[in-house]
C-alpha cells in the first residue's frame, strides 16, 4: 500500500497519481482522455481529490472506466502526513469564499423562506462559485433563460366565483404514474455541485412529498445510488433522462439497466447535440488557470476547455441523434418514450407520428439555443392545433422553464399540459437548505396551488381550461434587455457648451 509521501512523488503530466476515497489511481494515461481537460486533474497531481470529484462524477467513475491494472491499492492508513490536496484547497481562501462561508452561518431560517425565489436569493449568496454558476447560468445573453419566466407574466387570469371550492384536489397522474401534485422534479446535472448527497436528497424529499423525479444522465450520484435511494417500502415513481451516446451500445446498456431498476419512463433529451455556451460557467473556472499549474501540459487542441462544467462533461452525445433512432428506441425498450426539448409545433406534430408517448416542450431552462421561445408559448401555439387535428389526446405534453410559481403551473396545465417540469428551484433549495429545503419547497408550492385554485374557482386540475386565461397578450415579448451590451454601450454625448 502506497504511503502519502509516495503518492506525492507522482505529481506531473508524465507520471500522475491521484487519491479518490482512500484509493489511488495511476490516471497518467488517462489525463488527455479526460473530457475535463488535463489541468482540472492536474491540480490534484499526487494529492488526494476526492471533494472536487465527487462534486462531479459519482463515485464508481475511475473503477468503471479506468483499466484495473490502474487502481495501485488504498493509501497506507498508518501514513502520519496530511494530505495536502485538501489543505490547499484551505489556504486558497480568497476574501469572497470567507464571506460566503460567514452567509453560511447567518442563513435566514426556513421559516423566513415564503416563495421559490428566496431560496434563489439564498443560494446566490452561500453556493460556491463554481456551483452558483453552472446551477444559475442561461446560454448566450440568458434573453431565453429570463423570457421563460416573463411568459408567465403576460398570461393573467380569468377567475369564476361563487363556487363550492371546498375540496381542493390538485393529484394527478403523470404517464398513468400517480403524482401528489401536477409538476415533476425534473434532469439537472451534477446534484453534487449543490449538496455532498446530490440527487439522493432530490430522490428523499420527492418521496416525502410523492412527487415524481427525473433522473439525470449527468448525475453526481452514480445511477445506482439514486434508484438505492428510493424508499424501499413504497414503489417511489422516477423517470429517466437520456441523453444519447454516440456509442449506441452504452445507449442501449444505460436503457436495459433503467428497466432493471424499475424506471417507469425514459426521457430522451433532444435539445442538445451540443451543450449551450452558457458563459457565467465558463468563467466559474471550472477548469483552472495554467498558473497555478507548474507542468508542461500544452492545452489539448481541438475541444476548448474552457468552456466550464457543460462542455467537460459532454462531449459523448451524440450530435447524429435523428428521428429514425425513435424507431431503433421503439424496438429497445418498452419503457414509455417521451421527447424532452421539442420547441416548436412541427417538431411535436412529428414526435406524434413516430408514436412517442409524450413530450416536453422545453428549451432546456434557456441553457441551449438563445431566442428559443418559451416552452409556454410554445404550448398556446400547439394545443389548438392538435384540437383541431383530434391529437390531442395522443400525447402526454409537458413543459418546463422558468416555472417559479403555482401559478405558472396552472396556466400550463389551462393551456394542456398534463405537467410541469421544475429544475433551478429545487436545487437552489437543495444548495441552501439540503432535503428540508426541497420539501419546505415542494409544500410552498402545494400551498400556492390550494389557494390559486380557490380563487380561480376550481377544484381539481381536471376542470382547468384555456377558458381560465386571458392570453392576448402573450406573444408580445418585449427584449428583457441584454445585460452585457447595456453594460458596455456609451451613450451619445451631447454637444458640449463653451467653458467659461
Ligand atoms: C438548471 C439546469 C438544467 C438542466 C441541466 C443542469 C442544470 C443546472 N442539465 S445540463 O447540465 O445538461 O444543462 C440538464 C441535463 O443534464 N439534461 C437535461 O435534459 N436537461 C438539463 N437541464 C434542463 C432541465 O431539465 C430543465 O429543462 C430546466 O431546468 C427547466 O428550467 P428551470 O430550471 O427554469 O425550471
Amino acid at each position: 500500500m502506497p504511503s502519502i509521501s509516495e503518492v506525492k512523488k507522482h505529481d506531473n503530466a508524465n507520471d500522475c497519481w491521484v487519491i479518490v476515497n482512500n484509493k489511488i489511481y495511476d490516471v497518467t494515461e488517462f489525463l488527455p482522455e479526460h473530457p475535463g481537460g488535463q489541468k482540472i486533474i492536474l491540480k490534484f497531481a499526487g494529492k488526494d481529490c476526492t471533494k472536487k470529484f465527487e462534486q462531479i462524477h459519482p463515485p464508481d467513475t475511475l473503477d468503471k472506466y479506468l483499466a484495473p491494472e490502474k487502481y495501485l491499492g488504498e493509501v497506507e492508513q498508518n501514513s502520519d502526513e496530511e494530505d495536502e490536496g485538501e489543505e490547499e484547497e484551505e489556504e486558497e481562501l480568497d476574501e469572497e469564499e470567507k464571506q460566503r462561508l460567514e452567509l453560511i452561518e447567518r442563513k435566514p431560517p426556513l421559516s423566513q423562506i415564503y416563495n421559490l425565489n428566496d431560496f434563489e436569493y439564498v443560494a446566490s449568496k452561500v453556493m460556491e462559485k463554481q456551483a452558483w454558476a453552472y446551477y444559475s447560468s442561461g446560454c448566450d445573453d440568458e434573453i431565453t433563460l429570463r423570457e421563460n419566466h416573463f411568459a408567465y407574466q403576460r398570461i393573467f387570469f380569468k377567475p369564476r366565483v361563487l363556487r363550492n371550492v371546498t375540496n381542493i384536489d390538485f393529484s394527478t397522474e403523470i404517464l398513468g404514474f400517480k403524482s401528489s401534485v401536477p409538476f415533476y422534479v425534473t434532469a439537472t446535472a451534477l446534484g453534487k455541485l449543490g449538496h455532498p448527497d446530490g440527487e439522493k436528497c432530490l430522490t428523499r424529499a420527492c418521496f416525502k412529498e410523492n412527487v415524481i423525479q427525473m433522473v439525470p444522465t449527468l448525475s453526481s450520484c452514480s445511477f445506482q445510488e439514486i434508484v438505492d435511494e428510493r424508499n424501499k417500502e413504497k414503489d417511489q415513481t422516477q423517470f429517466f433522462q437520456l441523453y444519447v451516446n454516440s456509442d449506441r451500445k452504452i445507449t442501449q446498456k444505460i436503457v436495459e439497466n433503467c428497466e432493471k431498476n424499475n424506471i417507469k419512463a425514459l426521457f430522451i433529451t433532444v435539445d442538445a447535440p451540443q451543450l449551450g455556451r452558457r458563459e457565467k460557467d465558463m468563467r466559474s473556472k471550472y477548469t483552472l488557470d495554467a498558473s497555478n499549474i507548474q507542468n508542461d501540459v500544452e492545452e489539448d487542441e481541438g475541444i476548448d476547455r474552457s468552456q466550464g462544467a457543460a462542455r467537460a462533461i459532454s462531449s459523448f452525445i451524440d450530435t447524429g441523434l435523428n428521428w429514425e433512432d425513435i424507431k431503433w428506441f421503439k424496438k429497445i425498450t418498452k419503457l414509455p418514450i417521451i421527447l424532452k426539448g421539442i420547441q416548436c409545433v412541427d417538431d411535436a406534430l412529428l414526435a406524434i407520428e413516430y408514436g412517442v408517448e409524450g413530450i416536453v416542450l422545453s428549451n432546456h431552462g434557456g441553457r441551449q439555443l438563445e431566442f428559443a421561445r418559451s416552452s409556454i408559448e410554445v404550448l398556446a401555439d400547439l394545443m389548438p392545433i392538435l384540437k383541431q387535428k383530434k391529437l390531442d389526446k395522443k400525447i402526454e405534453i409537458f413543459i418546463d422553464g422558468g416555472v417559479r410559481r403555482a401559478s405558472d403551473i396552472l396556466k400550463a396545465i389551462a393551456l394542456g399540459a398534463k405537467g410541469v417540469g421544475i429544475g433551478r428551484p429545487f436545487l437552489y433549495a437543495m444548495s441552501a437548505y439540503g432535503d428540508d429545503g426541497v420539501v419546505k419547497a415542494m409544500r410552498i408550492l402545494k400551498d400556492e396551488l390550494t389557494m390559486n385554485m380557490r380563487l380561480l374557482g376550481v377544484n381539481t386540475v381536471g376542470e382547468l381550461n384555456e377558458n381560465y386565461l386571458d392570453l392576448l397578450n402573450l406573444h408580445n415579448r418585449f427584449s428583457s434587455g441584454d445585460q452585457l451590451f447595456q453594460q458596455v454601450y456609451e451613450p451619445l454625448k451631447l454637444p458640449a457648451f463653451k467653458p467659461k
